[in-house]
């Protein structure tokens, strides 16, 4: 919807409405149309002021729309008939003017904005451009180079910038209608041909001149040809899917009832850190970066001392890198764990261990005051045998961070059977203060990141053995679209923590027999054995492949791996065959959404967007693939129930292969949209059909 009011004097102001962001929905666009010519019959009116509700001019195109066929008045003719308006029409800015909030804005013949409004054109994070005039007006009204920058990078601009670039009139502190309705008034019956942009020519370098020879009427062609053709495809559903899914992840539920909308959360000012390794250190300085104050423990007296003196310069660097609200808190370091007994809340983040991190959560629920929140940072193991030996075992959740944590955007906050509501919305909130997109996860190993991760780097292994190398796996899954293949990100994080957990479970370690079945199923010894030759990853200098040295980041193929799988598949009698690209990704692939449908089956992440969100800020999902459930959805559930069977019917020893329960049902009812499966696992359940 749009209101329309006559302020005192002639000027007409034009309120979007369409809560939260006055996304330009068919109503809106309809109210726009209506208004605007309720203006300009007007004798009264002299001029014109449009702008939002609520403190926001407009979040653009309503994403929501795009999934179905346009209605209402179309966007392009819209702003035409604006900028032909004979009165001047101004834009008054706050909060934001995105995408086709700012194309509106743009076909306004002026822009004044405050000073805390953010202006760009987004359209490229979602798979479009600006398809509004956009991509004509903008240039038009600060050269090509500029427009060029903020169209390919979508990133969002200050009010100050704007005003630098040209695209605003005038900022201001105040409020922005006042300010707009007064600019107006100043300019009306001022000649409006200059501020009509679409009419201007395209100030450009000499050397493009002769590129841009085409009229406007014809970059509007191409505009909304080139836009036709990105609507419809699978890149822009899935970059739009992914906007969604990072804001369904927020409004979290629990398999209690419990959920964001009742239960409290409270708000932490204090918190500690237990252990100052890498990822203890990374979480104390984006504690800090919130204004949190921070007691960082850590018992070993050289790894304190180191931390101490790099932990300021992190949080320094990180500071300097985002212009901060509020100021960092304040980190102190400590070697006594009495010291933590004033803080509201403790993340622990010693070695993954459980008999030490069993000893830290016995020690700290005896020396912090009662009510203070206790969060593990643990990537996999059991919170509630944590929570077991703690006074309050409902105060205790897992917060999940990924290294680098001060950096890196994912937090999983897992709930145990007995965390409280109050515990899991103050983690949550704590994440969303922290800038993280945090999903609430289910307690089970590996949570939902590293339990489907288990079935990728296993077929991996598998694929090794069968006769592809580690550099054929990884060009395969690179060329999808991960920013890193499985072999080279296994390099990175170190090949010890696998082989550690493995140990840990039993299925590798002295005592135990070298067979490819292990535990009744396929087991592959090679990243044991890659272990065993003194093969660690980049820290060694030598993994999966060969580096420069210890440390060394640049992966080069090693002769050693390639005569040590030859050696190997001889040992084992396996004779290699060569291994298309296809099934090298259908095989790491499909295995980790089978499990992801596991995973929604047991109830331990709420829906697919849950599961997608981690994937995509957690593990390096290429974002215009969706996430890996969106993806599912894309190739089709049928297809990947079929190839499932297939690669099951071949490898029966491979349990991870055998298709979920869920995607066997969801083929059944016809494959329903992604969208819909949250709703239908709740009534699957209804009816105990999982
Ligand atoms: C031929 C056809 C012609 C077509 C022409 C194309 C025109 C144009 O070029 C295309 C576009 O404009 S593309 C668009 C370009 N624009 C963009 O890409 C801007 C996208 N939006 C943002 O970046 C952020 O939301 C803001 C910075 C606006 C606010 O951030 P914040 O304060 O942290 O808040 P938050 O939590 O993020 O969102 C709050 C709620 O608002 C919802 N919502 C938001 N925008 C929406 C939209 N456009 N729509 C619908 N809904 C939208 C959001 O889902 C959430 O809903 P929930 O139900 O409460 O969960």
């Amino acid at each position: 919807m749009a209101m329309y009011s006559r302020l005192p004097g002639s000027v007409a102001l034009i309120t979007l409405q369409n809560p939260p962001v006055n996304a330009l929905s068919a109503a809106v666009r309809q109210g726009i149309v209506d208004t605007v010519q309720r203006a300009l019959k007007d004798p009264k009116v002299t001029s014109v002021v449009i702008c939002g509700q609520n403190g926001k001019f407009c979040g653009g195109a309503d994403i929501r729309e795009f999934a179905g066929p346009m209605l209402g008045p179309p966007l392009v003719p819209m702003i035409h008939a604006i900028e032909a308006v004979d009165k001047p029409v101004a834009a008054a800015i706050e909060g934001v003017a995105l995408g086709g909030g700012l194309e509106l804005a743009l076909g306004c013949h002026y822009r004044i904005a405050h000073s805390k409004a953010l202006l760009g054109l987004p359209e490229v994070t979602l798979g479009l451009l600006p398809g509004a005039g956009g991509s004509q007006r903008l240039p038009r009204l600060i050269g090509l180079t500029a427009a060029l920058d903020l169209i390919t990078t979508g990133r969002h601009i200050s009010a100050a910038e704007a005003l630098k670039l040209g695209i605003l009139d005038q900022v201001t502190d105040n409020n922005v209608v006042d300010q707009a309705v007064e600019f107006v008034r100043r300019v009306a019956g001022q000649p409006l041909d200059s501020r009509r942009l679409s009419t201007l020519p395209c100030p450009c370098p000499p050397d493009v001149d002769s590129l841009l020879d085409k009229a406007m009427v014809k970059g509007m062609e191409k505009e909304r040809d080139l836009l036709t053709t990105l609507f419809n495809s699978g890149q822009a559903r899935a970059l739009q899917y992914a906007f969604f899914s990072q804001r369904v992840v927020g409004k979290w539920s629990l398999p209690s009832g419990a959920s964001w909308d009742n239960s409290a959360a409270r708000t932490i000012s204090k918190a500690a850190v237990i252990g100052l390794g890498t990822m203890g250190r990374g979480i104390v300085v984006a504690l800090a970066l919130t204004g949190i104050s921070v007691v960082a423990v850590e018992t070993q007296e050289k790894q304190l001392a180191e931390a101490s003196q790099a932990v300021p310069a992190m949080l320094q660097r990180e500071a300097g890198r985002r212009s901060l609200a509020t100021p960092p808190g304040v980190i102190s370091f400590s070697s006594n764990l009495q010291d933590v007994s004033e803080v509201e809340l403790v993340i622990e983040a010693v070695f993954e261990d459980m008999s030490l991190k069993l000893q830290v959560f016995r020690h700290l629920t005896s020396v912090c005051r009662p009510g203070t929140l206790l969060c593990s940072n643990t990537s996999g193991l059991d919170i509630d045998q944590l929570a077991a030996v703690t006074q309050s075992p409902g105060l205790v959740v897992g917060m999940h961070f990924f290294a680098p944590a001060h950096v890196m955007k994912l937090l999983e906050v897992v709930y145990g059977p007995r965390s409280s509501p109050e515990a899991v919305a103050t983690a949550m909130q704590l994440g969303k203060r922290m800038g993280k997109v945090s999903v609430a996860v289910g307690n089970c190993p590996g949570f939902v990141g590293n339990r489907m991760l288990k079935p990728y780097l296993e077929q991996a292994n598998f694929l090794l053995e069968e006769g592809a190398t580690p550099q054929q796996v990884d060009e395969a899954l690179e060329e999808f679209g991960f920013p890193m293949g499985v072999f080279r990100m296994s390099d990175l994080s170190g090949l010890d923590v696998g082989w550690r957990i493995r140990k840990e479970a039993g299925l590798t370690g002295p005592g135990v027999e070298s067979t490819r079945t292990r535990q009744g199923r396929r087991y592959s010894p090679l990243p044991d054995q890659v272990c065993e030759a003194g093969r660690l990853g980049q820290k060694t200098g030598r993994g999966w492949y060969q580096y420069d040295g210890p440390g060394g980041r640049v992966a080069r193929s090693d002769p050693w791996v390639h005569i040590f799988l030859e050696a190997y598949r001889a040992e084992h009698g396996l004779v290699a065959r060569s291994i298309a690209p296809e099934e090298i990704l259908e095989r790491c692939l499909y295995a980790l959404i089978n499990e992801g449908f596991n995973i929604l089956q047991d109830a331990m992440a709420a829906g697919p967007e849950d599961i997608d969100a981690i994937y995509v800020f957690g593990y390096g999902w290429p974002r215009h693939h969706g996430g890996p459930m969106f993806h599912a959805g894309q190739v089709g559930l049928g297809r990947i129930l079929e190839r499932l069977q297939h690669h099951h019917h071949n490898h029966p020893d491979v349990p991870h292969l055998k298709p979920s329960t869920l995607l066997r049902r969801l083929v059944a009812v016809g494959s329903p949209p992604v969208q819909t499966w949250r709703e239908f696992i709740n009534k699957e359940r209804v009816h105990s059909q999982l």
